[in-house]
């Protein structure tokens, strides 16, 4: 914890310190303010002045700037939808809390107050600051507040809670949370005063084990408790509220909470400490999470093995079984090599130019139990060294001698984002070493140049603004002070806490910006991405400044700030064979895509993705040759219906690498005949238009992924009483509709093996290992086979 600055401090804390006429004067002071018109629509001002009042004035039992703050980044790390405070006295938290979750994206605060006298100050001073949008001010009993909102149907469930009132209400009150579910695992919770002046039957009920709370239960301790609370904070408010009421829940006693102390300062400068309890049931923790997981891979094998026999004797009877040789057109047959075999994009080329052209295909990839090579349309395995950082060489040495030893005519590099640039450096040497030798050699893969060009996000923006079409403004930021100077708006970033000077800059309206940015890692940074999403800057210059100075961003490890724009994001993918469009398809995406639709291929947005990807490959020209994909941004009034003609598309970055989405064409044999125009003109089929995703086209889904998040987590939940069983209902609903009517992305009727080694091989092996090794992962993905960090 820093040091406390005095120069914030509050005036002295008397002994009567509120509901004494301050909260209305406090009302007088701020719309008297000489600076009321930038006070404003602004919270951050609003919130200044009300810690000038407390400063020059008299003592607010406001939460102050120093524990807001932890809270404030509770919120950015949580991104609550619904956040929930008890206790709003004169609006501080509500304001500053209000606004974080509205940067966050949120959509309600609910502000629970008992005292309608300060209800009114809240809601006043919430106008002022322009937060009437987002907060709601509930003016009665926490209990009977919650209970009202509950039965109402206006609060189906808390993200985070801030609890702030009646310190012996905290317990029954977040149990009333528990018993409606409005409290489940994934809720957090931010308690203020739990050890000064203290709250040890909270501390208590959050650090309960489930036996002690059933046995709690049984012997009847329910409703509030004051025990070893100083007299003076159990009578706090008994000059208004005689008798204090409390709520008898029972809660719900298989709740577990992690709870962790935070020391911050009050806005007097004394220490007390904020909790902040994490409900994580076991089976979110890292040993359960993975010996559930492989437990699930052994009870599912028998069901995998029948669905694998079934659909292999289907196929035997059927004598279509195997790799097609077309023994008829072995004199000229090539061979083709696709790389990234573990995963689905991988297993879709290959199985596709097997079935459908006369060539030996064979397959590398750097996992000994990739699901690729148990795949029959495989003639050959070969398995490459991981590439680890700066230590490229072993992969790029193991990649080369497995294009030589293969005698590869063609390359189809499907491998992961960590090898994109080696596989163009590969490409390089393989076309000279092809050259010296007098042999034709292809790849479908674009130079380690090209890759970096459009790869890092910088410089793919100011490519992108070359050719003149539309981009967010974005910088490239080495160092956290450019990033300081930009969110600031011209105000030096620093480490140490603002000086009195700054702190007046502040009030005055430095570091508000209407505009709002994402800071996003250019390299690959799991643990950065994670809060790539947080919207800066926030209120304070010092939470945006905490919030950078938490990032290491270096020339080594840049950044890039990009102007926020709100909308609907789609991904594309292409195949690009000398600077020509050969295959495209367009989807909406998400974060984690699990689920793959493809937009109609003649609708005016897949026309804009496709015009903008052909201005690429046609700029490029002829030796450019790769999968190319993008993401893009399309405002809400952007035109992303069907029927708008011009929509507007912002591209926000470009992989140029092989995308998931290639799944769409898995029932599309052209796809294949498009990857053989890569040959010189004289051998390839002859591919007159773009390929598209055959019509009418599956969505895809994963079932593993499906069976986990949708099946096994909302049942686990629910027997356990945390979530309602509605959750279930839906999730089991969904679960049958995919199976139905969606297609798996892994399996295959006629090449099943993939899916089984999947299933029952390669992640219960990445399970283990994981156990073995300690290495905690936050989430995976099922079908690019990539493990996220903590
Ligand atoms: C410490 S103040 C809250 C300060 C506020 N969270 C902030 O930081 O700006 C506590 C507030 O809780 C309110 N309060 C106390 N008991 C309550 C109850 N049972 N239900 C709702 N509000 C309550 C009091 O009237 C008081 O305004």
């Amino acid at each position: 914890m820093s040091g406390f600055n005095q120069e914030k401090a509050y005036a002295p804390k008397e002994d009567t310190f509120f509901d004494d006429g301050r909260e209305v004067e406090l009302l007088h002071f701020v719309y008297s303010h000489h600076n009321i018109n930038k006070i404003r629509g602004s919270p951050k001002d609003v919130l200044a002045a009300i810690d000038e009042f407390g400063r020059t004035k008299k003592y607010l039992m406001n939460v102050g700037e120093d524990k807001g703050r932890i809270v404030t980044e509770l919120i950015a790390e949580v991104k609550p939808k619904t956040m929930v405070e008890l206790g709003g006295y004169v609006g501080y938290s509500c304001i500053l809390f209000g606004d974080a979750v509205r940067r966050a994206g949120g959509q309600r605060y609910f502000s629970l107050e008992r005292n309608p006298e300060f209800a009114a100050v809240i809601l006043s001073l919430v106008d002022l600051a322009g937060l009437s949008d987002v907060v709601k001010v509930v003016v009665g009993s926490s209990d009977e507040s919650i209970a009202r909102l509950h039965s109402t149907g206006l609060l189906e469930h808390i993200d985070l809670i801030f609890l702030d009132h009646y310190k012996p209400a905290y317990t029954t009150d977040l149990k009333l949370c528990e018993e409606f579910r409005l409290v489940t695992p994934g809720s957090v919770l931010a308690a203020d005063n739990v050890i000064k002046p203290g709250n040890p039957p909270y501390l208590e009920y959050v650090r309960s084990t489930v036996e002690q709370k059933r046995i709690n239960l049984k012997e009847g301790k329910t409703g509030g408790s004051v025990e070893a609370m100083a007299e003076r904070t159990v009578k706090q408010y008994a000059n208004k509220y005689a008798e204090e009421k409390f709520s008898h829940s029972p809660g719900n006693p298989n709740l577990v909470y992690d709870s962790k102390l935070v020391n911050s300062y009050e806005p007097t400068g004394i220490p007390p400490s904020t909790p902040r309890s994490i409900s994580t049931p076991l089976w979110y923790r890292h040993v359960p999470k993975n010996l559930l997981l492989i437990l699930l891979s052994i009870i599912t094998l028998p069901i995998s093995i029948t669905v694998v026999l079934v659909t292999l004797l289907h196929d035997f009877f059927k004598n279509n079984y195997g790799n097609q040789e077309h023994e008829d057109e072995n004199l000229n047959q090539k061979t083709i090599l696709v790389t990234g075999v573990s995963m689905t994009k991988g297993l879709t080329i290959l199985r596709l130019l097997s079935a459908h052209t006369p060539h030996r295909i064979i397959g590398a990839d750097v996992s000994a139990v990739s699901p690729g090579r148990f795949s029959n349309s495989l003639s050959k395995f070969y398995r490459l060294k991981p590439p680890l950082g700066d230590e490229a060489e072993p992969y790029i040495d193991s990649l080369l001698s497995v294009i030589q030893r293969g005698e590869v005519d063609l390359w189809i590099s499907c491998s992961s984002v960590v090898a994109a640039v080696e596989d163009g450096v590969v490409v390089r040497l393989a076309e000279e070493r092809a050259k010296a030798a007098g042999r034709e050699f292809k790849a479908v893969q674009f130079r380690e140049d090209v890759v970096e060009k459009l790869h890092e996000k910088d410089q793919f923006i100011e490519y992108v603004k070359e050719l003149g079409l539309k981009v967010p403004e974005s910088w490239r930021c080495t160092s956290r002070r450019e990033v300081l100077d930009v969110l600031l708006d011209g105000e030096k970033g620093k480490d140490e806490e603002p000086d009195a000077f700054e702190k007046e800059a502040d009030a005055e309206g430095g570091g508000k910006r209407a505009r709002q940015y994402l800071l996003k890692p250019i390299g690959v940074d799991d643990k950065a991405r994670a809060a790539m999403m947080t919207l800066l800057p926030f209120v304070s210059s010092s939470d945006t400044r905490s919030h950078v100075n938490d990032l290491s961003i270096t020339p080594q490890n840049p950044f890039q700030l990009q102007e926020f724009i709100s909308g609907a994001e789609y991904c594309t993918h292409a195949l690009i064979i000398r600077g020509r469009v050969a295959a495209f398809t367009a989807c909406p995406s998400s974060e984690l895509l699990m689920h793959y639709s493809a937009l109609p291929p003649s609708s005016p947005l897949t026309q804009a993705m496709l015009d903008f990807t052909k201005r690429v490959a046609e700029k490029e020209g002829e030796d450019f040759t790769g999968h190319l994909s993008f993401d893009f941004l399309v405002p809400p009034n952007g035109g992303a219906g069907d029927t708008d003609q011009n929509p507007v598309i912002y591209p926000i970055e470009c992989n140029p690498r092989a995308h998931t989405a290639t799944v769409l064409f898995a029932n599309t044999p052209d796809l294949s005949s498009a990857y053989l125009s890569a040959f010189p003109p004289s051998f390839a089929l002859s591919v007159r238009e773009i390929v598209t995703p055959s019509i009418p086209s599956s969505p895809y889904y994963w079932v593993g992924h499906d069976l986990v998040t949708m099946l096994i987590l909302p049942f686990l939940d629910a027997a356990w009483g945390i979530s309602p069983v509605e959750d279930v209902m839906r999730g089991w609903a969904g679960f049958w509709e995919h199976v139905v009517g969606w297609r798996d992305g892994t399996f295959s009727v006629a090449d099943p093996i993939p899916f089984l080694a999947l299933y029952h091989l390669y992640w219960p092996s990445v399970f283990l290992e994981a156990l073995w090794k300690r290495k905690e992962w936050s989430r995976i993905n099922v079908s690019t086979t990539k493990v996220f960090d903590t």
